[in-house]
């Protein structure tokens, strides 16, 4: 590109978004309800557990209460589900977020559809995937909606655009296709047994990286004037696109760190407020 490409930065989209809850935290507050995030964390993953602990700072941060279930590794489905049975009973707990991924000898649908709907702020049951990609009211998982809320604010234009998705997980993949579909976007999902995909990037307009390998889209697939959106968060803060060599062809991209997380952490917490004011 002849001029500097646009960094889509995540902070001015976080600000919009905390600037909004305050007000609404402070609302409920004052009539005795503090919005609540239960957080479960699964095993000893010291990623996952750094997440979930920025995940309850922000909380705090917002003047939001927050509860961290930490669950050994060698957790069952069933003792779970148990817990998460409580969170739902529990009715100072607005939201729960069950930290992805679970161990493996755990049931991962099984858990996330245990989790009530109306405390599902992270999207992860069947019927809030279901509800999101439907295009009725229910919360959409909190790092595809990041996505689309950068795009937005930053006036990115999704219809009619061609969106190519690298990546098809529950929790990013597939609902963020679903909501630039949602959007009128031409979405195409490519994963790992994708042939040619170099070829499909280059049809791209915009292009999410939502694969979870470090660096593997490649500026050279990109159609000059492209938008990248990576939501990769691989070991050491780097992203799924490789960032020097996507700078010289897009018109625009999120840096890792600073871009997407940031903002789904916000949207997690916005959700949380939105769940305490339904139960009010
Ligand atoms: N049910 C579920 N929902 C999730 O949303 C979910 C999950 N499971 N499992 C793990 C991933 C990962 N994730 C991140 C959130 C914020 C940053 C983030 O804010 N990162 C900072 C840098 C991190 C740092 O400062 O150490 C940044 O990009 O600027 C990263 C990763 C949410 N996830």
């Amino acid at each position: 590109m002849s001029h500097e490409p646009l960094m889509l930065e995540g902070k001015p989209v976080v600000a919009e978004i905390y600037a909004n809850l305050s007000s609404r935290i402070e609302a409920l507050t004052a009539q005795g309800i503090t919005p609540c995030l239960a957080t479960i964390l699964v095993g000893d993953d010291p990623a996952s557990a750094t997440y979930v602990r920025m995940k309850g700072n922000a909380c705090k941060k917002l003047g939001m209460e927050s509860r961290r279930i930490h669950l050994p590794a060698d957790t069952t489905t069933k003792q779970l589900i148990d817990t998460i049975a409580k969170l739902n009973q529990d009715t100072a707990v607005h939201g729960i977020l069950l930290q992805h991924p679970v161990p493996a000898q755990i049931d991962e649908r099984a858990a996330f559809d245990a989790i009530d709907s109306a405390k599902d702020v992270d999207g992860v049951t069947s019927l809030g995937f279901g509800r999101m990609s439907y295009n009725v009211p229910a919360y959409a998982s909190c790092t595809p909606e990041a996505i689309l809320s950068v795009l937005d604010h930053y006036q990115i234009d999704i219809e009619g655009k061609h969106a190519v998705v690298i990546g098809r997980s529950a929790i990013l993949g597939k609902p963020v296709s679903f909501l630039l579909l949602n959007r009128n976007a031409t979405v195409t999902i490519c994963h790992s047994k994708t042939k040619d995909l170099a070829e499909h990037v280059g049809h791209a307009d915009i292009v999410v990286a939502a694969v979870g390998r470090p660096k593997f889209v490649q500026g050279s697939w990109l159609k000059p004037g492209a938008v990248v959106l990576d939501a990769g968060y691989n070991e050491g803060n780097i992203g799924d696109a490789d960032f020097e060599s996507c700078l010289d062809k897009v018109k625009a991209i999120t840096p890792v760190p600073g871009g997407i997380g940031p903002v789904t952490i916000a949207k997690l917490l916005q959700h949380t407020v939105e769940a305490a004011e339904a139960s009010v």
